[in-house]
Order: C-alpha cells, then structure tokens, then sequence
C-alpha cells in the first residue's frame, strides 16, 4: 500500500553512529498496527506544560510554529518510552491541500488530513536544542492525528491568530496557550525510533504517535490552508502539502502501549 522511492546506494560513512539522510531511521512512516508489538514496561506518558511559557507563533515558510520558552523545566514530558523529562520547544502541524491527505505518519496506510507534533529535547543531557537534533536520544516528538469532525475549541484561538502570520517569516506574540488541550484524552500511543521530518533530518527523534486523533472542523482545516509558503511581495504560494513522504521502515520494530 505504501511505495517509497528506492533507497540509496550504502555510503562509507553507513557506520557512523548518526547517519543522516539516506539513514535507517527515517521518519515518517507507515504503522502497521498488526505489526506492532505491545510492550508491557512502556511506562504511561506524564505530561505537564506550562501555559505561561508560550511566547509566539510564526510562519517559517514550511509551517507554523508556537514556540515556548524553554529555559527552564517548566513545560515537559516524562515516561513513556523517555529515559529521561523532555523539554517541550515548539509545537506545528502538517497538512493537506485536501482532507484525503496531510499527515505524515498513517496508520494501516490511512492518511489523516493534518497531523500535530509538540517538539521536546533532552535538557537534562545536552546543553541546547540545536546540540540535542544531532543527538539519537536528543528529542522526543508527540505527534497527534487530526480528523474532520467536530470544532476544536482549544485549536479556534490558534486559527483565530494565523491571519496575521499568513506570510513567511512573520511573528506574533502568543502568550498563554495550553498545548495539552490540543492532546486525546485516550492515552494509547505508539512509538519507535526515527528523525525528523524536515532538514536537516537528522535521526534523533524518539516518536510517540498517539493512536487516537483530535477532531477538528473544516473551517479550522481550511485556516491552514490560507497560509502561505511564500513572504509579502513575493508571489502567492499557498502553504499545503507541507509532509513529507513514507520512508521505509527498515530494521525497526512500532511498539504500542496497548493491547
Ligand atoms: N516535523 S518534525 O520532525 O517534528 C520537526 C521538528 C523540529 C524541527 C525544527 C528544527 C529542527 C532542527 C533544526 N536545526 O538543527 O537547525 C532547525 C529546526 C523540524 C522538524
Ligand atoms: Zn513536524
């Protein structure tokens, strides 16, 4: 059901401990939910933001970002599969040009028309987020399944904010939000180890994909959509179709932490 484009030729540098594109770790993939091993010491995800981090979003010309301050372990993620607590950078969505399509992970091959990712990194071994993308276990991303349904009214005050980060590289501030109303409420997910989905796609990114998505309306789906790749003057580039293709999924086992 899933065809990806043929993976290169090995490369000399295959045994280095981060390879990047071209890697084995890539993501997104798709989760064969009968292929994925339920592991019964998979801890449950504990989660605690602090709305007052929240600083901004803006429009970055691939996506939207909210992003928080993370200067300190205010807002986090600890469990799951985590050694250690994550602290929470950013959060964005990908999405479609239609609703047939749009996040970059699918379940048995099923696209959702949007998907969620709050970005965490490792505070408590590296120094940085930057150091921490080029690090195995430097990030964790929660990503979350968005479907057409119902209003979300969390997401309303962030769809009421885009018109004015409809351009690449334009910014307001954003500061309070809750991000955890964005999360299901059901707390199954699954997760393996994989990278990130944009350059530079390097392979640091524990994944936990939560099995149930939030409903959100057309209204809001169309919101994403008059967003735009490109910056003012420049000609009008809706911003659409920002996901990237299924990579395979090589030696990699999907562990859920549900039966
Ligand atoms: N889509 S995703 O895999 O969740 C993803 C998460 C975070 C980022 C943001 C980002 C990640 C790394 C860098 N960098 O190292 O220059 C710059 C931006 C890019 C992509
Ligand atoms: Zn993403």
């Amino acid at each position: 059901c899933c065809s990806y484009r043929l993976r290169d030729a090995l490369h000399p540098l295959w045994q280095s401990p981060l390879t990047i594109p071209g890697g084995t770790r890539q993501s997104p993939i798709n989760i064969q939910w009968r292929d994925s091993v339920y592991d019964p010491f998979l801890k449950p995800l504990k989660i605690s933001y602090d709305p007052t981090t929240c600083l901004h979003i803006w429009n970055n010309g691939y996506s939207f970002l909210v992003e928080f301050d993370d200067s300190a372990d205010r807002s986090i993620i600890v469990g799951g599969p985590l050694e250690n607590q994550y602290r929470l950078k950013q959060f964005h969505f990908h999405w479609g040009a239609v609703n047939d399509w749009g996040s970059e992970h699918t379940v048995d091959c099923k696209f959702y028309p949007a998907e969620l990712h709050l970005v965490h990194w490792n505070a408590v071994e590296y120094p940085s987020f930057e150091e921490a993308v080029m690090e195995g276990n430097g990030l964790a991303v929660i990503g979350v399944f968005l479907k057409l349904g119902a209003r979300h009214e969390g997401l309303q005050t962030l769809v009421d904010a885009l018109p004015a980060v409809r351009h690449k590289d334009t910014v307001i501030e954003f500061d309070v939000f809750d991000p955890s109303c964005l999360l299901p409420s059901c707390p199954d997910y699954w997760t393996y180890a994989g990278s990130l989905t944009t350059p530079p796609l390097t392979e640091s990114v524990t994944w936990i994909i939560k099995k149930r998505p939030i409903e959100v309306d057309e209204d809001q789906l169309e919101a994403f959509r008059t967003l735009l790749f490109s910056s003012h003057g420049e000609e009008e580039r809706r911003m659409v179709d920002n996901f990237r293709p299924l990579q395979p999924l090589m030696d990699r086992t999907v562990r859920s932490s549900f039966r």
